[in-house]
C-alpha cells in the first residue's frame, strides 16, 4: 500500500487489538500539500475545489439549477458561496446556504467570515433557531433548513434570496425534504411572475445524483474530483457485540500510542451513552502514566446548550488530547481542528414510524454507507487521518447505500401542519422528492384533525384558526396544542415550563457510580403524578434557589441544560404573548397541568391491562414503562407519554398519570373507539 512519506501509517495496534490494516479505498487520493499553519488564503487555494474554480463559476452562472458532488473536505461549503459572491452571482440579494444542523451553520459561518476577513454578522452571518447573527449587510447567510422553511411561511417566493445552496442534501431530514419542494416551487413561481430568478444549488459528498438532478428540473451534475488529505480506513477483524466497549478500547489504544496532539472523534448514538462513556474515559485516564499525556473528553449532542456544543472547536491545551464523543450531529459539514482519528461505532439513533399504528419510535440502528463515508470525512481535513470502523468490512458491504429519507420514517403531523401553513393547496400531492406513503400522510392529517388543527372545506384540507396558531410554535403539533389549551385549565405558566423541559432533553444527571445518592436527592421532587410533574417540581426548586450551581450539583441536576430550558421557555412565552394566550399559574393545583397534558397528548395514551402490562390505545400495541420513569413501580391505570423508545421492548418515556375521564373529554369519539368497553 502506498504511503505518503510525510504521513506514515498511523497505527500498529497491540496484539489482541480489534483492528487490522486495510488498504486505502479507491478514490481516497494521495494529498497535495496542505497545512493548517499556512495563511488562510493559501489554505483556500490548496483546496481541491480551487483548481476547478473558474469552470465551476462558469457553470453556476449559466444554470439556474446545479447538483454538485465532491469529496468530503474538498471545499464545497466554504468556497462555493464565496466564489458566487466574488463572481458577482446573486449579488442583488442574499445567498442562503442551508445546513441540517445548527452547529454546522454556526461553525461554517464563523470560518467563512474568517476567510473573508470580516466580522461575523456583517458580510457573512448565520440564522439558527433562537439566534440570528445577520445584518442588512449580510450577503452570505448560513442557516438551518428549518429556519429557511420558517421564513418561507412569511415569504413563499423567498424573495430575499437570489441563490439557495442546499448543502448536505444526502441527509434527507424532514426539513430538507420539505425545503426541496418549497424552493423548487418558489423558483417556478418566480419565473412565471417574471421576478428575479432563484438559483438552486444542491451539494453533498454522498448523494444519489440522478435522483436529485431529475427532481431539480434535470439539472446538470458537476463532479468535483480529489481530496486534499488521505484517509486510511480500518475495519475490525470480527463483528463486535459491544460497540461501546470496542469504542473504549480503541480510544485508549490510540491514546497510549499516538502523539498527544492528535485528537479523536468517536461517533455514538445518544446523550446517555455518551455521558456514561465520557465518565468511564475520565476515570481510566486518571490512572494512566503521565507519559500518555492528558485526556480531555468533550461530549457533543443536540440537546447540549449551543455554547457548550461549540467547545469541541476549541483546541486542546498543550500536552492534552481532545476526545470528542458525538452523536451524528458531527457527521456532516463540520471541520473540527485537530481531529486525526475517527472511531465509527456504525450505529445511530433514528426515528422509525409505523403508519398503521401511527406510532413513531426512536431506535438504535445501523448507519448507511453514506453516513459511514460522511463520518470518515471528518478526518483528513487539515492533514492525513485514520478511521476505525468498529465493524467488519463485510458488515460495511451489507449496509444500505443511502439513509432512508426521514420523511418516510417519521410521524408527518408536523410536516403536514407546516405545509398547510405554507399555503400549499393540495398537501396530499405536494411535490416530494421521495413521497411518503399515502397511509402515513393520511394518518398525519387524521392526527391533526383529532387535535383540531385542520378542517375540510370544499373537499380540501385547511387549517383551522387553532391550527394556524399551532403552526406558530417551533414544536410538535401536540405540544403546541397543549400550550394553546393551557389557559382553559389556568396553568399556562406550568405547561410552558413542562414543554420547555421536554424540548431540551434531559435536565437530570444520573451518574451510575452514585446511583443511591442520586435517587435519594431526586426523591424530594418525585411525585406519583408522573415524570412531567416531577420535572416541574425540579424546575420550581431550581428557580427558588436562583439557579444556584451548588444546588444543581447536590441535586444531580444539569445546570447547563436547565439554563437552556429557561431560554426556550422565554421564546415560547413570547410566541404566546404575540398570540394573546392568557398566561396564568395554577399554583399547587397540579392536577390542572395533568388534565391539560391529557388533552394535548391523548394520542399517546396507554392503559393498564388486567395482566399488569400496558397497551398504547391508539394502535393497541403492547408497551412498557421505561425504568427511568418515576411511575415504573406505580402502574397507574391510565397514562399519557411523550415518546416510545424501542430497545429490547417498546418503552414509553416521560409519563403522566391521567384520568380516563379526561381522555374521553379530550376526544370523545376517538376514545369511544379505543377504550375497553367497560371503561368507555
Ligand atoms: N473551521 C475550520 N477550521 C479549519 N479548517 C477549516 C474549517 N472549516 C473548513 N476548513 C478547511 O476547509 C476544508 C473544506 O471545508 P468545507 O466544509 O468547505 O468542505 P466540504 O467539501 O463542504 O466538506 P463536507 O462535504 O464534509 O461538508 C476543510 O477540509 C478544512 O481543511
Amino acid at each position: 500500500m502506498p504511503h505518503d512519506p510525510e504521513h506514515p501509517p498511523a497505527k500498529k495496534f497491540k496484539p489482541g487489538s480489534p483492528f487490522f490494516r486495510f488498504d486505502k479505498k479507491p478514490g481516497m487520493l494521495l494529498p497535495r500539500k496542505g497545512n493548517a499553519s499556512v495563511p488562510i488564503d493559501v489554505q483556500r487555494k490548496n483546496l481541491p475545489i480551487y483548481q476547478a474554480k473558474s469552470q465551476l463559476v462558469y457553470q453556476l452562472r449559466q444554470h439556474h439549477n446545479a447538483v454538485l458532488i465532491g469529496e468530503t473536505g474538498s471545499g464545497k461549503t466554504t468556497q462555493i458561496p464565496q466564489y458566487l459572491y466574488e463572481a458577482g452571482i446573486g449579488r442583488q440579494g442574499v445567498v442562503a446556504v442551508t445546513q441540517p444542523r445548527r452547529v454546522a451553520a454556526v461553525s461554517l459561518a464563523t470560518r467563512v467570515a474568517e476567510e473573508k476577513r470580516t466580522q461575523l454578522g456583517k458580510l457573512v452571518g448565520y440564522t439558527v433557531r433562537f439566534e440570528d447573527v445577520t445584518s442588512s449587510e449580510t450577503k452570505l447567510k448560513f442557516m438551518t433548513d428549518g429556519m429557511l422553511l420558517r421564513e418561507a411561511i412569511g415569504d413563499p417566493l423567498l424573495l430575499r434570496y437570489t441563490v439557495v445552496v442546499l448543502d448536505e442534501a444526502h441527509e434527507r431530514t424532514v426539513h430538507t425534504d420539505v425545503l426541496f419542494g418549497v424552493v423548487k416551487a418558489a423558483q417556478k413561481k418566480r419565473k412565471e411572475q417574471n421576478k428575479i430568478p432563484l438559483k438552486v444549488i444542491v451539494m453533498s459528498a454522498t448523494m444519489d445524483v440522478d435522483l436529485f438532478s431529475q427532481y431539480f428540473n434535470k439539472s446538470p451534475v458537476l463532479y468535483l474530483e480529489g481530496r486534499q488529505h488521505p484517509i486510511q480506513i480500518y475495519y475490525t477483524k470480527t463483528p463486535q457485540s459491544d460497540y461501546l466497549q470496542a469504542a473504549l478500547v480503541s480510544v485508549f489504544q490510540i491514546h497510549q500510542e499516538a502523539p498527544v496532539s492528535h485528537d479523536i472523534l468517536v461517533f455514538m448514538t445518544g446523550q446517555e451513552e455518551i455521558e456514561a462513556l465520557a465518565r468511564t474515559c475520565r476515570d481510566i485516564a486518571k490512572h494512566l502514566p503521565d507519559s500518555c499525556g492528558l485526556l480531555t473528553v468533550i461530549p457533543l449532542y443536540a440537546s447540549l446548550p449551543p455554547a457548550q456544543q461549540l467547545r469541541v472547536f476549541q483546541p486542546a491545551a498543550k500536552g492534552c488530547r481532545k476526545v470528542i464523543l458525538s452523536t451524528n450531529i458531527a457527521e456532516t459539514s463540520i471541520t473540527i481542528s485537530g481531529i486525526k482519528y475517527v472511531i465509527d461505532t456504525g450505529m445511530v439513533k433514528a426515528k422509525r414510524f409505523n403508519p398503521d399504528s401511527g406510532l413513531e419510535v426512536l431506535a438504535v440502528q445501523r448507519i448507511s454507507k453514506a453516513q459511514a463515508w460522511q463520518r470518515a470525512g471528518r478526518a483528513g481535513r487539515e492533514d492525513s487521518g485514520s478511521v476505525y470502523r468498529l465493524y467488519t468490512e463485510e458488515e460495511f458491504d451489507n449496509l444500505i447505500p443511502m439513509t432512508v429519507p426521514e420523511i418516510q420514517r417519521c410521524n408527518l403531523a408536523s410536516v403536514m401542519l407546516q405545509l398547510l401553513a405554507l399555503g400549499i393547496p393540495d398537501v396530499m400531492n405536494f411535490d416530494f422528492m421521495s413521497k411518503p406513503s399515502h397511509e402515513a400522510m393520511r394518518t398525519a392529517l387524521e392526527q391533526l384533525d383529532l387535535l383540531g388543527a385542520v378542517d375540510r372545506k370544499d373537499e380540501k384540507v385547511v387549517l383551522t384558526p387553532l391550527g394556524k396558531k399551532m403552526a406558530s410554535f417551533p414544536l410538535e403539533p401536540r405540544y403546541a396544542k397543549t400550550i394553546l389549551l393551557s389557559p382553559d385549565f389556568q396553568c399556562s405558566e406550568e405547561v410552558l415550563t413542562v414543554v420547555s423541559l421536554l424540548s431540551v432533553d434531559t435536565v437530570l444527571y444520573n451518574p451510575p457510580a452514585r446511583r443511591e445518592e442520586c435517587l435519594a436527592a431526586r426523591r424530594k421532587f418525585t411525585t406519583s403524578e408522573g415524570d412531567h410533574l416531577t420535572l416541574l417540581n425540579i424546575y420550581r426548586a431550581f428557580k427558588k434557589v436562583n439557579a444556584n450551581k451548588e444546588w444543581c450539583r447536590e441535586n444531580f441536576v444539569n445546570s447547563r441544560n436547565m439554563s437552556m430550558v429557561g431560554e426556550v421557555r422565554s421564546q415560547l412565552r413570547d410566541i404566546c404573548l404575540k398570540l394573546g394566550v392568557k398566561l396564568e399559574s395554577c399554583g399547587p393545583d397540579t392536577g390542572k397541568v395533568r388534565r391539560c397534558l391529557a388533552h394535548g397528548l391523548f394520542v399517546n395514551a396507554a392503559e393498564l391491562q388486567p395482566d399488569g402490562s400496558y397497551t398504547a390505545l391508539d394502535a393497541h400495541q403492547p408497551v412498557s414503562i421505561h425504568p427511568s420513569s418515576v411511575l415504573f413501580q406505580a402502574k397507574p391505570a391510565y397514562v399519557v407519554f411523550n415518546e416510545l423508545l424501542h430497545t429490547s421492548k417498546c418503552y414509553m418515556r416521560d409519563l403522566c398519570l391521567v384520568d380516563a375521564d379526561w381522555l374521553v373529554e379530550a376526544a370523545p369519539e376517538y376514545f369511544r373507539r379505543k377504550l375497553r368497553p367497560n371503561k368507555s
